[in-house]
């Protein structure tokens, strides 16, 4: 298996190098030269495999540089790591199916992928002998997933940019409050698209790139995307009978959840629908209703994970979208660089609201959703699944079974949940531990000079 840029300014290489490139050398994200497909007999013959069995059956077909006994094993030293013994239960509640994605150290759904790339990294470098730098932006999940992935590990130092003061407090002592010597966090004055910008523009210089072995731990990975598609798999084994097509409902930000789903369901999964639901930052649902992609202000809301403007994985959609044809990428970017706005022809809208739904779920709604669901079921969902849940709600109507992506677990953002419904949320050991402890972070500008500085200086 090769892959290729949406860019298509690189040579194809194979899955090894694709995880260590991170962003492609032309600026583009990475691809599989193709996707390989599944039959509705071989999907039928998965439905006893526990998860790390079935994460092997998926992410082999992408994979044919790392040998199959080594691959079983990062996989299951991967998902070991999780409290149930599920890795990403599913439980069924008022009609909707919620997949829980928070079973992990850091109690959100990028511990499924960020603990198979922390192991994936460290396999590769020393099977290399080389070192490794990763940079990487985050709105709260990612940083304290990834930090978590590799902290402690040989020849890995980590630099994660947050934005300062746009984190819930749980989220920003996670990452804050480990104190191991690779670990770097980077409070920085801005948004996370600030960071992201940042994170993009020092691994777009090659030189720096190479001379510092720059690694991404954001979904711009190829790994982290594939880890997920996964449980979409998992879930639906859960849920479905034979052939029966299921929505997925998927709180969205930055685009890799949600495009984890669309690569299931090009592999086969039998998907009725994708539901991309966003909060207030909705440019997406502006483009899925309205063909609208112009790039606002980034506003903070009750789910600030989800607080994105420019959503990196778009770009993967895009390149399919547009036929594969990464000159019309290409200059897409270009448009959105020069002007703010991509445009798109009718038909490719049609085929944008063929693939997705959307809703936007604003504050009240998050906190209406909270509060009923509680009510209904005594179930606490966070409030980027309550987006996911309610924008379900919204736009299914008939009787196909409905998953919806459960991102994080609620004690994560406790003061919206209190907001909602007015009770305290119980708090797991994994946050009870953090109160006190002692935590280290640098402040910065939104400043990719500075942060530049700051990486030469801490890793000589
Ligand atoms: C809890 C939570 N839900 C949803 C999202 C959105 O996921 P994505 O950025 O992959 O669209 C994020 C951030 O990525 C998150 O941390
Ligand atoms: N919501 C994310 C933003 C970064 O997204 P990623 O999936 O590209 O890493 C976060 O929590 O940091």
């Amino acid at each position: 298996m090769r892959y290729l840029s949406t860019r298509g300014g690189i040579a194809p290489v194979r899955f090894k190098d694709a995880v260590m490139m991170g962003l492609a050398d032309d600026g583009g994200l990475l691809l599989p030269e193709s996707i390989p497909a599944f039959s509705a007999a071989e999907l039928e013959s998965w439905r006893t495999l526990t998860y790390p069995q079935l994460a092997f059956k998926i992410i082999s077909r992408f994979v044919d540089d790392i040998p199959a006994t080594d691959l079983q094993a990062l996989i299951d030293r991967s998902y070991a790591t999780f409290s149930h013994p599920e890795v990403t239960p599913v439980v069924q509640k008022d009609g909707v199916y919620i997949l829980e994605l928070f079973h992990g150290v850091t109690l959100a759904f990028k511990d499924v992928a960020l603990q198979f790339l922390g192991n994936l990294f460290e396999y590769i470098l020393h099977e290399r002998h080389e070192r490794l730098t990763i940079v990487g932006a985050t709105s709260g999940d990612t940083g304290s997933a990834a930090i978590h992935g590799v902290r402690g590990k040989a020849g890995i130092s980590i630099f994660i940019l947050h934005p300062h003061g746009k984190t819930s407090p749980v989220q920003a002592l996670q990452m804050t409050s480990v104190l191991d010597e690779n670990v770097h966090n980077i409070a920085v004055d801005g948004t996370f698209d600030d960071c992201q910008d940042i994170v993009k523009g020092l691994m777009g210089d090659l030189e720096f790139k190479q001379k510092y072995s720059l690694g991404a731990v954001n979904s711009i990975n190829w790994a982290r995307v594939l880890a997920q598609v996964v449980y979409y798999i998992y879930a639906w084994l859960r849920v479905a009978e034979q052939g029966r097509k299921v929505v997925f409902s998927v709180p969205t930000g930055n685009f890799g959840d949600i495009f984890a789903g669309y690569m299931a369901q090009q592999m086969g999964l039998p998907v009725e629908k994708l539901l991309l639901a966003t909060n207030e930052n909705n440019i997406l649902t502006r483009f899925i209703n309205q063909g609208d992609y112009s790039v606002g202000t980034v506003v903070q809301t009750l789910s600030p994970s989800m607080d994105i403007q420019v959503a990196s994985n778009f770009e993967r959609y895009l390149f399919y979208l547009f036929k594969q044809d990464a000159a019309r990428v290409s200059a897409a970017f270009a448009q959105l660089k020069a002007e703010g706005k991509i445009s798109f022809s009718q038909q490719e809208l049609q085929q944008v609201r063929q693939d997705f739904r959307s809703a936007s779920v604003d504050r009240q709604a998050t906190l209406e959703t909270i509060r009923q669901f509680k009510h209904d079921t005594g179930y606490l969902l966070d409030p980027h699944t309550a987006v996911g849940v309610r924008a379900a709600q919204e736009l299914v109507t008939d009787d196909t079974p409905v998953v919806c992506l459960a991102t994080a677990h609620p004690a994560k953002f406790g003061e919206a949940v209190v907001e909602a419904t007015g009770d305290a949320v119980p708090v797991p050991p994994a946050i009870a531990q953090l109160e006190g402890l002692p935590t280290r972070c640098v402040r910065m500008q939104a400043d990719a000079g500075q942060v530049r500085a700051f990486i030469i200086l801490t890793v000589g």
